[in-house]
C-alpha cells in the first residue's frame, strides 16, 4: 500500500493555512507524523480520511485518485482513530462494536469473528461486557483501536493514540501498533518524540502545515550530526546559566550535579564532550533551524 501525497494545501474560510502544498510519500510499515499542536497533523489525517477535501493538490492511494467517484473504494480501505474518540457511553464494548462493524456494513457472523479476534489480541475480552463508559482512558483508545480495524483496513490512520495515557498503557499501544503494522501502512500521528523512536524507520516532521523533514529516521539523526553536546553543571547556577543561553534538549540530575543535553552548531563554552544524537535532539535541531 502507497500513499502519494502531492502539493496538497488546506485552507480554512478563517484563512488558517494547515497544511501548505506538501508532497510526502508513505509505504508499507509504520509512518511516523510528528509535529507540535497546530502543526497541520489532524488536517492531514482528516484528508487522508477524506472527511475534509483539500483545497489544492492530489492524494492517491494505490493509484486511486482521491475524488468523489472513488471514495467510497478508498473508504473501504481505511480504517481511523480519531484523536478524541467518545464512543458510546452507554453500549457495552461488545455492543458498541458490533454496532460499529454494522454501520460499516461487515457481515454480522464476519464481524463477530473479527471483534473476537480484535479483542483477544487487545486483552479486552474479559471486558467486553463492561460499558464503554467504565472504562478507563488506555481501554478506550483499544477499544478505538479495534473499531478502526473491524474492515480490515489496509491503511490505517492514528492520531495521538497515546495523548493522556500512563507510560505503560503508551507502551501497550506502541507495541500493538507495531504487531498490526504487518502487511499493511499505519500513519502514526503524535507529538510524542519517544512514541516514534520505538516504532518507526520513517517519518515526517510537520511545523506550521510545512513538512520540515521527511524520509529515514536514521538520515534525520544526521542532520544534527557534530550539533548535539553532554555539558556538565555544577550547580543550580550554572544549570540555569547554561539553559539561558543555549536550546537545550535534555537535563538531567547526576552526581555532583546535572548533565544537560545542548543543542548548538558550535561547541558550547562550558565543560562538555560531543554527544549521540537520539531523535529528540535531531527533531529540536529540525525546528529550531
Ligand atoms: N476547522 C477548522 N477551521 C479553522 N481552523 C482550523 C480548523 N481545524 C484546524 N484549524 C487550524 O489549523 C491549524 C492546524 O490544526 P491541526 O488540528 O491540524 O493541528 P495538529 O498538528 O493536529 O495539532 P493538535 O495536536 O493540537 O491537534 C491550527 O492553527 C488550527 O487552529
Amino acid at each position: 500500500m502507497s500513499i502519494k501525497i502531492a502539493d496538497l494545501t488546506v485552507t480554512f474560510k478563517n484563512q488558517v493555512t494547515a497544511v501548505n502544498h506538501i508532497n510526502l510519500e508513505i509505504s508499507n510499515g509504520i509512518y511516523g507524523l510528528l509535529g507540535e499542536n497546530g502543526a497541520g497533523k489532524t488536517t492531514l489525517m482528516r484528508v487522508l480520511t477524506t472527511v475534509l477535501k483539500p483545497t489544492g493538490g492530489t492524494v492517491s492511494l494505490d493509484g486511486i485518485l482521491y475524488s468523489e467517484g472513488n471514495y467510497e473504494k478508498i473508504q473501504q480501505k481505511i480504517g481511523y482513530l480519531p484523536q478524541e474518540i467518545d464512543l458510546y457511553p452507554n453500549l457495552s464494548v461488545q455492543e458498541c462494536l458490533e454496532y460499529m462493524g454494522e454501520l460499516s456494513g461487515i457481515p454480522q457472523q464476519e464481524c463477530k469473528k473479527r471483534i473476537k479476534y480484535y479483542l483477544e489480541k487487545t486483552s479486552l475480552t474479559e471486558h467486553r461486557k463492561k460499558k464503554m463508559r467504565q472504562l478507563s482512558g488506555g481501554m478506550k483508545r483499544r477499544v478505538g483501536l479495534v473499531q478502526a480495524l473491524l474492515n480490515e483496513p489496509d491503511f490505517l490512520i492514528v492520531d495521538e493514540p497515546t495523548t493522556g495515557l500512563d507510560p505503560e498503557e503508551r507502551i501497550r499501544i506502541r507495541n500493538l501498533l507495531v504487531d498490526f503494522s504487518e502487511n499493511r501502512t499505519i500513519l502514526f500521528s503524535t507529538h510524542v518524540v519517544e512514541d516514534l523512536a520505538a516504532t518507526c524507520s520513517k517519518l515526517a516532521v510537520m511545523k506550521k502545515g510545512n513538512i520540515l523533514y521527511s524520509g529515514d529516521m536514521k538520515e534525520m539523526l544526521s542532520t544534527a550530526d557534530g550539533c548535539v553536546w553532554n555539558c556538565f553543571a555544577k550547580s543550580d547556577i550554572q544549570a540555569r546559566e547554561i539553559e539561558k543561553n543555549y536550546r537545550v534538549s535534555t537535563k538531567q540530575y547526576v552526581n555532583g550535579g546535572y548533565m544537560i543535553r545542548v543543542i548548538s552548531e558550535e561547541k558550547p563554552e562550558v565543560q562538555c564532550t560531543q554527544g549521540e544524537v537520539t531523535l529528540e535532539d535531531a527533531y529540536i535541531y529540525l525546528m529550531n533551524k
